[in-house]
């Protein structure tokens, strides 16, 4: 676990103390945008014209941003067109690593690096931050597009439609607005409530992050007793967002991250939605539990020293899940 420092890497745990015990998670850096004519698009550098087979993803099989991006590769067709590196679940002194010994790991099928850091450094010698999935990278331009998955998805969501076909719209253009409320809401205390309440290294930082989690998904819960999906019957990036945290939620944060108030089969709706959006061609194959339970037990030795993994329970994604009717 480390970050860059003027283009070195550096082994150092998140610094929660100069914040009260709280984790704040830093901004991506990279943020250009493909776009379908190589136009800018809201920020970054012209240049990124969507084409078949030029664009690369780094991904974990464990981190829930990445996993975004995997959906969004599924969902919008974009297999034949987006190649992946999954990188080894353990991230330990080097970051996230190449190493191949684990089923699903594929090494760096472009340059055979074996860090990721060497990705960040090829695209910029002298970068300073974290070093963090997933990265989409240009072939030739050889250089980052982007770190920032909310705007990956954004970008696999439109930019590709004319060479897939696939004109799936999970930012439709009339419902951005109150997409954008309940992302803003899931994002602080969900998403990223998980991650506040398990690195939290204060009492106070632990109480102020895991509350609101749980009153956010007892909000959810209600919402959902009412609609399908979030914004109603037809699934938006929303609830994209939102699953790939309640997938690992049972397995990895309820013990993990002490988000033990309640689990995720407790909640008849949230829970049957889940295995809605699972069941969703596509998406089962975008979750690999061996890696997500590996990824967080055995990486983060402040919390689990031991690097024991723990037995979990055994759950059923396929169950049928009813929502349709
Ligand atoms: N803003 C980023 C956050 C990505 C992120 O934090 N990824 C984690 C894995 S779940 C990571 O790579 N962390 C490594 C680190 O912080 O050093 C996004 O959504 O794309």
């Amino acid at each position: 676990m480390g970050l860059l420092v003027d283009g070195e890497w550096v082994d150092k745990w998140y610094d929660t103390k100069s914040t009260g015990g709280k984790f704040v998670r830093s901004q991506a850096q990279f943020r250009n945008w493909l776009t379908a004519d190589g136009s800018a698009g809201p920020s970054g550098q012209e240049g990124f014209k969507a084409e078949s087979g030029r664009y690369h993803l780094y991904v974990s099989y464990a981190c829930p941003w990445a996993h975004r991006t995997l959906i969004f590769r599924e969902l919008k067709d974009l297999r034949d067109h987006i190649t992946v590196s999954v990188v080894h679940p353990d991230m330990l002194s080097h970051g996230w690593t190449f190493r191949m010994d684990d089923d699903g790991a594929t090494g760096d099928t472009l340059f055979g690096h074996d860090f990721l850091h060497q990705i960040y450094t090829q695209a910029d010698p002298d970068y300073s931050g974290r070093v963090t999935v997933p990265v989409l990278w240009d072939k030739e331009r050889k250089t980052i597009v982007s770190n920032e998955s909310s705007e990956i998805i954004r970008m696999f969501n439109s930019a590709f439609d004319e060479i897939t076909g696939n004109t799936l719209d999970f930012w439709p253009e009339a419902q951005r607005d109150a997409i954008e409320t309940v992302n803003k809401r899931v994002y602080s205390n969900v998403n990223n409530g998980v991650y506040k309440s398990g690195f939290a290294t204060s009492q106070e930082a632990y109480d102020g992050a895991v509350v609101p989690l749980f009153e956010t998904l007892d909000w959810l819960e209600d919402r959902l007793s009412k609609s399908r999906f979030l914004m109603g019957d037809t699934q938006t990036e929303a609830d994209w967002r939102l699953f790939t945290t309640l997938v690992r939620f049972d397995s990895v944060y309820h013990l993990h991250f002490k988000c033990n108030k309640k689990r995720i089969v407790d909640y008849p709706n949230l829970w049957a939605y889940t295995r809605d959006l699972f069941q969703t061609p596509g998406v089962a194959e975008t979750v690999n539990m061996p890696h997500i339970v590996r990824h967080y037990h055995y990486s983060h030795e402040s919390i689990n020293p031991h690097r024991i993994l723990p037995i979990n329970p055994d759950l059923d994604f396929w169950e049928p899940h009813g929502r349709g009717a």
